[in-house]
């Protein structure tokens, strides 16, 4: 079976940096590492919780300096992603993350906007851009942020909310969500990762979010639950990451079989997948492994990561139209 075609909507760029660009890149920087060699790295990446991942991850970010860092780490992934069966991409971008190193906006904002451009045409994968918050900082610094964002007219088409979750709840930022909204721009948080219902609550009604992150601790909370159902807000799960992070002990213990029971509008998403074991097809095919998951019940998961995108109503059907392929196909296959 080719791969199923599907929309990857929770991704952050920054965490497509696989071991051996980090080192090509350190190179052409004239960086020095504090690891030997690529395999010293990626030894190092057995996770305890959340911020053991973070601090890494902004560790190794290092290397992103010029405009062509942040084009070549997209290419990168859209290279791979058009091999996992990725149609359309929403990608994240953490600004705050390259301004604290000195990094202006347009380095890393026009980096990855570069690739993007030319992303459909050159690995037929739709895509577009979303500016994630960093949630441990302050949220006068994220709203400075926005507002520049929104003065350079950046290709932007939402915001996010992402970093370390406990301690920080959404309502923090309320005022960046409402600005956005004002600017017509999409909202997304990450909720429900490692932090409890209530952060849930507060995406949904202080920072009314149009799409949630995660979201898998939703199921501790039944009136949660329900109101995630009756709304249709889209999750977008991770399924190797909660493993590598450790917010699920192991792949067989995941709650994606029990969202897609509840009525969730789950799909399936790689997260940072060069820190996690995997690409969006990676994470699928863990799901299928251990779940055993039906040629439907896939098919189900990449029409809603299709209907759950910020797309217009032409590429919406024409990318249902292929997973409604690849699952009848799926079906005729089985049956000979
Ligand atoms: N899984 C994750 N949760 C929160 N912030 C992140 N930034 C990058 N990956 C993240
Ligand atoms: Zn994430």
């Amino acid at each position: 079976m080719p791969p199923l075609p599907c929309a990857e909507l929770h991704l952050h760029i920054e965490g497509t940096l696989e071991p051996e660009l980090i080192f090509a890149l350190a190179d052409r920087n004239g960086i020095r590492l504090p690891y030997a060699d690529a395999a010293d790295l990626a030894a190092r990446y057995a996770f305890t919780d959340l911020q053991s991942f973070l601090d890494l991850y902004y560790a190794n970010m290092d290397v992103l300096r010029t405009e062509a860092d942040f084009t070549d780490m997209t290419r990168a992934y859209l290279r791979r992603a058009a091999t996992a069966g990725v149609r359309h991409a929403e990608i994240m971008l953490d600004p705050q993350a390259h301004l604290a190193r000195g990094v202006a906006l347009e380095t890393c904002v026009d980096g990855v906007a570069a690739a993007l451009a030319t992303s459909e045409a050159d690995h037929g994968i739709s895509s577009s851009l979303i500016a994630a918050f960093l949630r441990d900082r302050p949220a006068t610094e994220a709203l400075g942020v926005l507002q520049d964002l929104i003065a350079m007219q950046a290709p932007i088409v939402g915001i996010g909310l992402d970093s370390a979750e406990v301690g920080y709840p959404p309502s923090l930022f309320a005022e960046v969500y409402d600005v956005a909204r004002a600017a017509g721009l999409k909202c997304i948080a990450h909720a429900g990762e490692e932090g409890p219902p209530g952060y849930v609550w507060e995406a949904l009604d202080v920072l009314r979010v149009d799409r949630l992150d995660h979201g898998i601790r939703c199921l501790e909370d039944d009136a949660l639950v329900e109101r995630l159902v009756a709304d249709g807000v889209p999750l977008t799960v991770c399924p190797l990451s909660n493993v590598r992070l450790r917010a699920v002990p192991s792949i067989g213990d995941h709650p994606l079989p029990a969202m897609l029971a509840r009525g969730l509008n789950v799909s399936v998403n790689s997260d940072d997948p060069a820190y996690f074991g995997g690409y969006v097809d990676d994470n699928l095919a863990a799901l299928v492994g251990a779940f055993d998951l039906s040629i439907d019940d896939q098919a189900l998961l990449a029409a809603n990561s299709v209907r759950s995108a910020f797309l217009d109503g032409n590429r919406r059907a024409v990318l249902l139209a292929e997973v409604e392929a690849w699952r009848v196909a799926g079906h005729s296959q089985r049956a000979v």
